[in-house]
């Protein structure tokens, strides 16, 4: 199988070119900028892509790989920082800018090369940008490929010993030719075949995690949604019923949750599955907690707790299998370097300092529409599939404030009202997410005649592909109008409906 190795150096966008080269079909991995040389050699990459980062190459502290993987005889591409810390390994030059160059820009494309072969050379291409430092002094044997405005050094090459580089970023959208770039990289420079797809993951990864568990025996964390079933299922395939598959009802379900996921796993999709009914233990430790960090914490250290008990009743449990998909890692913590935290996703961040049981993690590098296509492959069934979202601290994070059960019970109607409604108008499937949140403020109303105050429900329906970046859904108004009218009407407590019309960034989709 043809491989590339992408070292991160801590980018926001690092997975963005793991998913660029996988979609190419050719399979990659991602691994921390200081990966020792020999499992470089052992992984056998036919090429290494060097990714931005948050830190400047003139800081002291200065993230490195080893100098040495410009000896393996293997191209290398640099992206960003990649671009400007190879410069500084081949002997070039790099100085802080005087201008940051931030968002949209053209580059001017110098000569014919392999990197931007078949791309125009007379008109300017557009691309992304994101850095403050740039390069002023190419290292020996390379030639200046593009320029920009900002840029002297937009994009570099040595086409002798295959040494490639841009300031720009190829891999987000924003650069429309960016996957064009990527080709030339992986089959011109690279010579790559293209041998990959979701099924030969399925192939790669049930072998590596019968292997990995061993003789041991796994609790899986199953919550229902697409991602941990996908796991449940891959994990059966590998080891049979050494196989736990454990579901939690955490008391912060929706309406109903509970007995649906019980049905498909145990009539549907039949495996090694465990009901566990922990709701009096999750309201107890939530109760007067309002920091929504704080929740999330909790959250994440109960569902552990958990974990760790049923092991224990099972014997000879030692690993924990997980969900988790690479936007819970990349918004909590650093994924393989060093990246900014935005939340405690429950199942990373919130997770324990010491965690007895070791994680698996096999779907940790895919995004969610990579995770569908794996779920048909499989065989799931299309509830499963096409189910939104939905958060591990569940309703706990949608009620602003303190979580008891009056205000859970009030949400989980709201909730379900806005479920109803998006599927009978055929919007269910065509959202990333569609649900309520339950607002600590009250405002005055009116009533049949009387005056009332109570509290408010935010509507939030948004469009997205990946869960990192999303835009409010401009739902047609009679549904907006239908969901209003049916939770005031039908949900005591509520007066009021109010719709979200942010996009993230720079919101992001669960309020807390
Ligand atoms: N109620 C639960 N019981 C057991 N495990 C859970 C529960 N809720 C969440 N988890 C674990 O946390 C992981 C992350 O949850 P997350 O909601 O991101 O994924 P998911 O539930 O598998 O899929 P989806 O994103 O489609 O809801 C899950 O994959 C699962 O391993
Ligand atoms: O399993 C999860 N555990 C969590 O702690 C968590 N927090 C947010 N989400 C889901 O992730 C996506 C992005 O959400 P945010 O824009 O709110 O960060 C959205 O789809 C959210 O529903 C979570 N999933
Ligand atoms: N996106 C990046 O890789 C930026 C690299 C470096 N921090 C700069 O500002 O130039
Ligand atoms: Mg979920």
């Amino acid at each position: 199988m043809n491989k590339i190795l992408i070292l991160d150096f801590g980018s926001q966008y690092t997975q963005l070119i793991a998913r660029r080269v996988r979609e190419l079909g050719v399979y990659s991995e991602i691994q921390p900028y200081n990966y020792p040389l020999e499992k470089i050699k052992e992984f056998c990459p036919k090429g290494i892509i060097l990714s931005g980062s948050p830190s400047s190459v003139l800081a002291k502290e200065a993230p490195r790989c080893d100098d040495s993987i410009f000896s393996l005889n293997i191209p290398v591409l640099g992206i960003c920082y990649g671009l400007q810390l190879m410069t500084l390994i081949l002997g070039g030059k790099v100085e802080r800018g005087e201008k940051r160059e931030f968002g949209s820009a053209t580059i001017k494309i110098l000569k014919e090369n392999a990197l931007f072969w078949n791309l125009p050379l007379d008109k300017p291409l557009k691309v992304w940008m994101s850095h403050g430092d740039r390069v002023i002094q190419l290292p020996p044997g390379f030639k200046l490929l593009a320029t920009s405005e900002n840029s002297p050094v937009a994009a570099m090459g040595d086409e002798k010993r295959q040494f490639w580089g841009v300031q720009f970023h190829p891999e987000v959208v924003h650069t429309p030719r960016g996957k064009k770039i990527f080709r030339n990289f992986l089959f011109r420079i690279c010579q790559c075949k293209a041998d990959w797809s979701m099924g030969s993951f399925m192939e790669y990864i049930i072998p590596k995690l019968r292997e990995e568990v061993g003789k041991n025996k796994v609790v899986c964390a199953l919550s229902g949604g697409v991602d941990s079933s996908v796991v449940a299922v891959l994990l059966h395939r590998a080891i049979g019923d050494k196989a736990h598959a454990i579901f939690v009802d955490n008391g912060l379900l929706r309406t109903g949750e509970a007995q649906e996921v019980k049905e498909v796993f145990t009539k549907k999709i039949p495996l090694n599955f465990h009901y566990v009914d922990k709701t009096k233990l999750f309201l107890k430790h939530l109760k007067g907690v309002i920091d929504p960090e704080l929740k999330r914490k909790i959250i994440g250290n109960l569902f552990i707790d958990v974990f760790e008990q049923e092991a224990k009743k099972i014997k000879n449990v030692s690993f924990l299998a997980q969900g988790t998909l690479y936007p819970d890692v990349i918004e909590s913590v650093s994924f393989k370097g060093p990246a900014a935290i935005i939340k405690s996703h429950h199942n990373v961040g919130g997770l324990p300092e010491r965690m007895p049981l070791k994680l698996i993690e096999p779907l940790r590098e895919l995004f969610k529409d990579e995770v569908r296509i794996l779920a048909r492959e499989l065989g799931l069934p299309e509830v499963i599939i096409k189910r939104q979202p939905f958060p591990g601290p569940g309703l706990a994070i949608r009620i602003i404030g303190e979580v008891t059960p009056q205000r859970l019970s009030i949400l989980r109607k709201a909730d379900k009202i806005v479920l109803e409604e998006m599927r009978k108008a055929n919007l269910y499937d065509t959202v990333w997410q569609s649900f309520a949140i339950l607002l600590p403020i009250k405002t005055v109303g009116v009533m049949g005649d009387e005056r009332t105050y109570q509290h408010v429900i935010a509507l939030r329906v948004v469009e997205s592909v990946d869960g990192m970046t999303a835009d409010w859904a401009r739902l047609p108004y009679n549904i907006l109008e239908r969901i209003s009218n049916r939770i005031i009407n039908e949900v005591s407590g509520i007066n009021r409906v109010v719709y979200d019309i942010s996009s993230k960034p720079p919101s992001t989709i669960e309020w807390e």
